[in-house]
Parts: C-alpha cells; structure tokens; sequence
C-alpha cells in the first residue's frame, strides 16, 4: 500500500515521500485497513520505532474536523508539535504548561497537541474546544498503567468520549501483554503487529561474551579496554571504581567493551544504567576511550561541547561539554531542557558515539543506535533493589537499529554468571506486562471525584460511578467496583471542605463543591494540596513576619511540588536554618507528622527564596547538589502552585501579600 494511494492532499503526500516515506509498513497498512482513515477507533500496539506517529498524522489528516494529540510525557510533547506542524496546509497548537487556563487560544487550530494533565485541565476550566474534536490520538497509552499520569489519561480520554460520542479515537501502545483489553475498552478494532523496520537481536553478555537470541555470538576485549582505563583514574566515581577496571565481568567494563566495539564498526550506542549519577560516571568513563576519534567527528563533538558550555556554567554543564568533546554524553531528567536538546541532536547528528542515559531517555524520544547496551537490569525501589519492568527494557532495547543504515540492531543485557538465566528469561523470553489501571488509588480518586463534582458533571455517588463508568478501570472490574473507594473518597473531600453534601429530604443529598473545592479543582491542584494551601495562608496571616520564605514554606510542603532530596550531611544545616527562621515559618517544628518530608520542603523553599533573592543556578546547583534541570521545574511549579495559592487566597478572603510578592519576583 502507497501513501499516495491514501486520502491525502498532494502537498501531504510529497512531504512524506521527501521524508522517505512512500510505501506503508505492515502495521500502518493493518491500521489503514481497520479504517483509521475513515473514521474508524483503532488501537495500535506495536514496538518501538515501528512508524506509530504516521498512524497519528494519517487519522488526524483524514479527520472530519479538529484533532487532539494527547501526549503523556512533555518532553515528548514538543517534538511531537514540530512533526505535526511540519505537515503542509495544517495548523497546530501546543498546550503543555500553565495549568489553569483553558486554552482558548487552541481553538481554531486543526491539530492540538497536549498533556493528558493540560486536556484534563481545559476541562475543568470549560474550554469549548475539547468538544468540538472530530478525533483524539492518545500516544503511550499504555502509560495509563502509571501511577500518577495513568488516572488522569484514562479519565481524561472518558470524560472525552463521553461529551463527544462521534469522537474518532485512536491509541497508539507498545507492546504490552493486554493490547485486547485497551481495544475493549475503546470499542476499537485492535492492530497488534511485532513487525519491526529493523530486525532487532537481543543477547545478554557475561563478561565479554554475548549469546544472541538468534543463535549468533559476539566476543569482545574486556580486558584490554579496563587495562587502557586503568591509572587514569575516575574523577567523579566512587572509590574502588578504578580498582574494579581490571575484573573482566565488571559490567561497566563489559559496557565500555560493548560500546567500543560498536564504535570501532562506525556504530552509535545507548547505554541504559539506573540512575543519574550512573549515567555521568558511566558517561564519564567511556571519555576516557576516544570515541570521538575512533567516530571521526572530533570536531563536530567540540562543535557539540561548545553548545552545551553556552546553556550555562553549572557544573553538570562542564561536566556535559567534557564527555560531549570526547564524543560521549549523558542523558537524565536531572538535566535542563537546552542540554537535553543538544545531546538529542548531536546524536541524530552522529556527532557522539554514546549516550549514557537513564530509562527516561527510551520512553518515545526518537534516538535510534547501533547498538543499545542495558548495563542496569535492577534499580532502587521502594522495597529496595528490584528488576526492571519488562516493558521498560524492551523499550530500550527497541531503541536499536536505525532503518536503512544498519542490517540488524542489536540489544545487549549485561549479566554474569549468577543473573544470565534470570536476565535471560525475564527480558529477552519474556513478555511485556499487562497495563492495569491505578484509578482506585485514593489519591487520584479524590482528585477526580473532586472534578466531577466541581464541573457539575456529577452531584451523587451515583452519577460519579457513572462519570467513570467509561474509564478502563471500570471496563475490567465494572465501575461498582469503585463503588466502596468513591464513597471513602467522598467523606475525605468532605472532611477537607472541598466538597458539602446540601440536603434536600431526609436521607436525601447533592453533593457540591466548595467555593474552595471549585478553585483548588480550576487550578488544577490537588484536594491536599488546596487544604494545605487554605491552612497555610490562615496561619501565615498570623505571622507577624511573613515573607516570600513562608509563602514558598506553605507551597512547597505540598504533593503537587515535587520532593528535594536532603541527605544526611546537609539534614543538620536545613533543620538548624528551619529553627533559625521558625518566626517565618508557617509550622511548627514540633508539628509535622512527616517530619523528614517537611524538612525537605523547607529545603525546597529555601532555594527557591535565595534564587529570587538572586542566587544563580550554577551557585544553588553547587550549594545544594540538585541537577539544574531539577531547580528549573521546582521554579515552574512554583510559579503554578503561587498562583494557585493566590486564587485560593482570593476565595477565602484571605490576603498574604507575600505570596504575591514572592510570584512576582520568581
Ligand atoms: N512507511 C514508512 N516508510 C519509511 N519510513 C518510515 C515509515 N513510517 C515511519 N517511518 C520512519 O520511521 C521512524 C520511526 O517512526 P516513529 O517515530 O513514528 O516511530 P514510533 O513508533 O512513533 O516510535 P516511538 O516508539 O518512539 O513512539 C521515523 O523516522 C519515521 O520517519
């Protein structure tokens, strides 16, 4: 099947085919077939890289009105608009970030591309737009089986579909064990293809030799790669590294062997590690092997290093343009955007051998590799060291082969001799998870039982099971299910004053929002985060000397920010900073429950005061040992959660003109 024999203008046609896109992948033909094109709700499951964003552009190009993309992750959101806005004749717009508006300003676009959050948000607000859609694309729909993000995608896509019976909807999934089950749910016809553009071979190693699912092996030098490594020394890793580099089933070795060897065949690779430090020192240890040399692109590395110095002078700045001009780089959320974005295009440019990246990295940025190494198969979780979801690995391992260029990818696992047959079994055998629905947490539910309420969609128990009686939660274990949760969830938002129940007769109530639940649900926080809010302006109208600290105190002791983590050594310096300024300070220290959350959130505000009173990122980075990219989305929520507190503080009566000051100055 030819793109040109689809309904698409010409102008559309002739961008896909400068694109190299002529003729359509299985997949795409099998989505064609269901009648994406004509209107028909389609979930497609397919793996990673198998062309999924044309399955989106072709239904919303053949849509019969305004599409939405609904893109779970932001970073994803951005190259996803440029990739729509590409598209000849087709205005797009994109909402990711504040949080309260409604968005008006979307209207008149053809194609909308959004956060789950923001389209939930538009909602709330009564945004127009979202029901004048002919067609939704939800991307990573599996993502619903995530703890925070699944809830609101899943209730969001509901309350869509709802308003909008004629909707087209159209989920886009990797492989998951479920894919009938989203299909189900959806009504949708269900395209399930394992067909990939590139063949991929997956093996796992011990020590330097790799057994491939396909029967073929690969050796590589461990040894001679740790003895080129050895009395370098390791600035930035732990003591004994350096040691360990002479073992040759030290698995940064073995990955440091895996990568030179791709290299030295003119390949790129990704490596996956656990966690952020691990990918700088791992990053940092693979500087030490001239990669850039070996790719022959010293100068386009430096080219790249240079751009990194000039995002700005941190020290993981300096660290990035260190690894970036030996031809490696690292890849976390840790980092700013303006660095993420360098080391995302210098390796499409193939101006860097490797990225040593986080798991993040394999959720749907388009980076394809030569070779792709999972150093890392277990990570700190809350019971300690655990395996990796299965669907994560293959993921990353996806991530391999880059069509066209290489005849297979390759997906190497690093074990030893005790994990080979577990590491074998689990990722390369096994199959992905099946996605579930968190819906029934109790967080989430408050959250959205508190929406519906506050948009008059629902005023009884009753009426709320129906507003989720679209969601997945209820097509697999009927919403009566949640009927026990919805109740508990009821009381909570009214004992927090969120909700109130009006009687009518005996026996005999509607449930209605607050003034306070209606603008903690339009500002898109939490119902925890607007008690704590509402508490917090009472008690700071009550200190004498309040300042942007206890306005900073008082939002960022909240769930909506995120946690800072304070470690042992700076504990004694924050506790003794929160006894110093106890007179700015909106709680006791003798009252928090969670005391150690609570220090962390001093912490937080702690920073955020200095960086408005001045600081700069590269002395707060220093000072308090966050990733910049960690300071720049503390700000932002910040300005969020400020403005939310400013509402809620409108709505009681309440007026803190620190917090006003403090939103200012940020
Ligand atoms: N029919 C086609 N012919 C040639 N190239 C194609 C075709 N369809 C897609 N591609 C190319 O394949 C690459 C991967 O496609 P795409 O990014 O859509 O994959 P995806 O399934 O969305 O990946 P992800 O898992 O990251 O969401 C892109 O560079 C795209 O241009």
């Amino acid at each position: 099947m030819r793109v040109r024999d689809l309904p698409l203008s010409q102008p559309v046609v002739d961008h896909f085919a400068e694109r190299g896109v002529r003729e359509l992948y299985p997949p795409q033909r099998a989505a064609v077939e269901a009648g994406v094109c004509e209107g028909a709700d389609v979930v497609a499951a397919v793996p990673t890289a198998s062309g999924k964003t044309f399955i989106a552009q072709i239904a919303l190009l053949t849509a019969d009105g305004p599409g939405l993309y609904v893109c779970p992750l932001r970073a994803l959101a951005r190259e996803k608009y440029e990739t729509f806005a590409a598209l000849p004749g087709v205005d797009v717009g994109i909402s990711t970030g504040d949080f309260d508006a409604t968005g008006e300003a979307l209207a008149g676009n053809d194609v909308v591309v959004a956060t789950s959050e923001k389209v939930d948000s538009a909602i709330r607000n009564g945004a127009s737009w979202v029901d004048e859609l002919a067609c939704v694309v939800v991307d990573e729909v599996h993502l619903l089986g995530a703890k925070r993000r699944g809830p609101t995608l899943e209730v969001t896509l509901a309350t869509l579909r709802r308003r909008n019976p004629e909707l087209q909807t159209v989920a886009l999934s990797a492989t998951v064990d479920n894919p009938d089950a989203i299909a189900d749910w959806l009504d949708a016809e269900l395209v399930e293809s394992e067909w990939r553009p590139v063949e991929l071979r997956t093996g796992v190693a011990v020590g330097g030799e790799v057994a491939f699912d396909d029967g073929t092996s690969l050796s590589v030098d461990v040894d001679s790669i740790a003895d080129g490594a050895d009395g370098e020394g390791d600035e930035g890793g732990d003591a004994g590294e350096v040691g360990d580099a002479g073992d040759a089933n030290d698995p940064t070795e073995v990955t440091a062997a895996l990568v030179a060897d791709a290299v030295a065949d003119g390949g790129q690779c990704l490596a996956f590690v656990r966690s952020r430090r691990e990918a700088v020192d791992l990053a940092e240890r693979l500087a030490d092997d001239g990669l850039a040399a070996e790719l022959g692109v010293e100068d386009a590395a430096a080219a790249a290093a240079e751009e990194a110095t000039d995002v700005d002078g941190t020290l993981t700045g300096r660290q990035l343009a260190d690894c970036l001009r030996a031809g490696v780089a690292f890849h976390h959320a840790g980092l700013r955007s303006g660095h993420r974005g360098v080391v995302e295009s210098a390796f499409r440019e193939r101006d860097v051998a490797c990225i040593c990246a986080t798991p993040t990295l394999a959720a749907g940025i388009n980076v394809p590799a030569r070779r792709v190494v999972v150093r890392d198969q277990r990570r700190y979780g809350e019971g300690g060291m655990s395996w990796i979801p299965t669907l994560e690995v293959h993921q990353m391992c996806g991530r391999a082969g880059r069509p066209g260029l290489d005849p297979h990818g390759e997906a190497v696992l690093v074990a030893d001799a005790d994990t080979r047959d577990e590491v074998h079994e689990r990722y390369v055998e096994g199959e992905p998870e099946a996605v579930e629905s968190q819906l029934a947490d109790p967080a989430a539910l408050r959250t959205h039982v508190l929406a519906a309420v506050a948009t008059g969609f629902a005023a009884t128990e009753s009426e709320i099971l129906d507003v989720f009686e679209g969601t997945f939660y209820a097509r697999e274990t009927g919403a009566g299910g949640l009927a026990d949760a919805v109740a508990v969830a009821v009381d909570d938002l009214v004992a927090a004053g969120m909700v109130a129940r009006e009687t009518g007769g005996v026996e005999d109530y509607r449930l209605v929002a607050t003034a306070v639940g209606e603008t903690t649900s339009k500002q898109y926080v939490r119902p925890e985060t607007g008690e704590r809010i509402v508490a917090g302006l009472r008690a700071a109208a009550d200190v004498s000397d309040a300042t942007t600290l206890t306005a900073f105190e008082v939002i960022c002791d909240t769930p909506d920010m995120q946690d800072t983590y304070l470690g042992n050594a700076e504990r004694a310096d924050v506790y003794q900073f929160a006894r110093t300024n106890a007179a700015h300070l909106t709680t006791d220290m003798t009252e928090p429950d969670d005391f150690e959350g609570w220090l962390e959130s001093v912490k937080t505000a702690r920073i955020l005061d200095e960086w408005i009173g001045g600081a700069t990122v590269e002395e707060l980075v220093e000072r308090y040992r966050i990733g910049p990219g960690d300071l720049d989305s503390r700000v932002e929520r910040a300005e969020w959660l400020l403005s939310a507190a400013e509402a809620l503080g409108e709505t009681i009566g309440v007026r803190v003109p620190a917090v006003s000051r403090a939103r200012s100055r940020l």
